[in-house]
């Protein structure tokens, strides 16, 4: 069973992440991009990235715009794991 972050772990890692926010108790960022196909490579890198880790994001794309919601299903909410996936998602994006 994976921790659940505290409501001040999950706070104190908003103030470190820029672009994502807190909706329904998971970790949001809405993403643009030049065009589908920037859009969907990126979703591969990412992809690639959450199967070595073994933790998935949910996300839905439309046309060059990627909606991207973390949580930890074995923890009912909020985990590191989630925070290591922004900051990765972040790190691929170069912000
Ligand atoms: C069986 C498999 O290891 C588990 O389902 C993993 C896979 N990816 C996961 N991803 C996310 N976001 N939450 C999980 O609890 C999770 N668990």
């Amino acid at each position: 069973m994976t921790i659940k972050l505290t409501d001040q772990e999950i706070s104190d890692a908003l103030a470190q992440l820029k672009g994502w926010e807190l909706r329904e108790g998971k970790l949001c960022a809405d993403l643009e991009f030049e065009n589908f196909i920037s859009a969907f490579a990126f979703m591969t890198k990412i992809a690639m990235h959450a199967e070595k880790i073994d933790h998935h994001p949910e996300w839905r794309n439309v046309y060059r715009n990627l909606s991207i919601a973390l949580t930890t299903h074995d923890a009912g909410g909020l985990s590191a794991k989630d925070l290591a996936l922004a900051h990765a998602i972040d790190q691929e994006l170069g912000r």
